[in-house]
């Protein structure tokens, strides 16, 4: 049984779909009470400001990102709840080895989303050790989902460019056309994320774990874009804070341990993502044509 929550309203989908109610993870006591009421064993924490609009206003993500997380932590330890927090290919930095990152190197970001991810990872981690917490983290590369719109990060170009090809075949694109960065389709990443909590704890050697499927420059996603709709303009406007958070951003996820320790595989690549943003979305657009 699952219960979604927000401070946003939810779309249709999702309010006639099962529980909804409203949460806001800075209040402390009102956390305790859905945990409380609703009896929770696991908790998914996926509230957060991501990398752009966090440096566009840093004391609301430190608020939300590192406030909310405290407050994550201590209902989670308070009742021994089984805790999921996603980390990001954000948490790496300029001094990081970019291609590839492994799990364990120099974590030194120059974002407040990337130092709240950081922080998030080690305070999980001593949860975890000094209380028994049974914290899960993974790091999640750029996430590609045809159901909601990008939420203000740097990966949201790969994103847009699918809505944008589909309504005026055209895109103009905020990173530089050679501007590699891991990604990964939707479905890949709720499939680890359940994999990881379902796994036996014997399993896990580590607690924050890099998960991989695919790395890809703009004018790479471009051209198979282009396999759909040739007719697409693409043109370059660099966003000059998007583009510095991208190039100190890893290249390429190593993602070994996972699929060491807990059997991790994606199953979507490049073409078959595109493929699948288009089957979805071209059905949707059609949809909305006839209404
Ligand atoms: N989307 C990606 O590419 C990506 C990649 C790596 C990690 N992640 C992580 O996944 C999580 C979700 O990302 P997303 O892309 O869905 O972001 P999003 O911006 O689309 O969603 C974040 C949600 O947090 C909610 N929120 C903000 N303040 C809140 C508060 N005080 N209380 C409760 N909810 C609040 C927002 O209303 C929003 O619905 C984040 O933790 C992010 O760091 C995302
Ligand atoms: C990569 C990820 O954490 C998010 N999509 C961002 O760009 O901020």
């Amino acid at each position: 049984n699952v219960i979604l929550s927000d401070i946003r309203k939810p779309p249709d989908d999702v309010f006639y779909n099962g529980p909804f109610i409203y949460s806001d993870i800075l209040d402390y006591k009102n956390l305790r009470e859905i945990v409380v009421n609703n009896r929770i064993t696991w908790l998914f924490h996926y509230s957060a400001l991501l990398s752009a609009v966090g440096e566009a206003n840093v004391p609301l993500a430190r608020a939300v990102n590192i406030t909310g997380l405290h407050n994550i932590l201590d209902i989670a330890a308070e009742h021994s709840l089984r805790l999921f927090v996603p980390s990001t290919i954000g948490a790496f930095g300029p001094t990081s080895p970019r291609n590839p990152t492994p799990d364990l190197c120099i974590q030194r970001p120059r974002t407040i989303y990337g130092v709240s991810k950081v922080h998030a990872e080690l305070m999980g981690e001593y949860y975890h050790y000094r209380y028994g917490l049974d914290f899960r983290c993974l790091r999640y590369p750029g996430i590609i989902s045809a159901d909601s719109q990008p939420g203000g990060g740097t990966t949201d170009y790969a994103v847009q460019i699918f809505h944008d090809a589909i309504k005026n075949g055209q895109f103009q694109c905020n990173l530089k056309s050679d501007t590699r960065l891991p990604m990964m389709y939707i479905d890949d990443c709720l499939k680890a994320t359940l994999a990881v909590m379902e796994a036996p704890a014997a399993s896990l050697s580590m607690r924050t774990y890099n998960i991989s499927a695919m790395s890809f420059s703009p004018e790479e996603l471009v051209q198979e874009v282009k396999k759909h709709i040739p007719e697409l303009q693409v043109t370059y406007n660099v966003d000059a804070v998007r583009q510095a958070i991208a190039d100190s951003w890893p290249m390429n996820f190593d993602d070994s341990n996972a699929r060491r320790d807990w059997g991790w595989k994606h199953d979507f690549d490049l073409s078959e993502l595109v493929t699948t943003m288009f089957n979805i979305l071209g059905s949707d657009s059609r949809v909305a044509q006839i209404n």
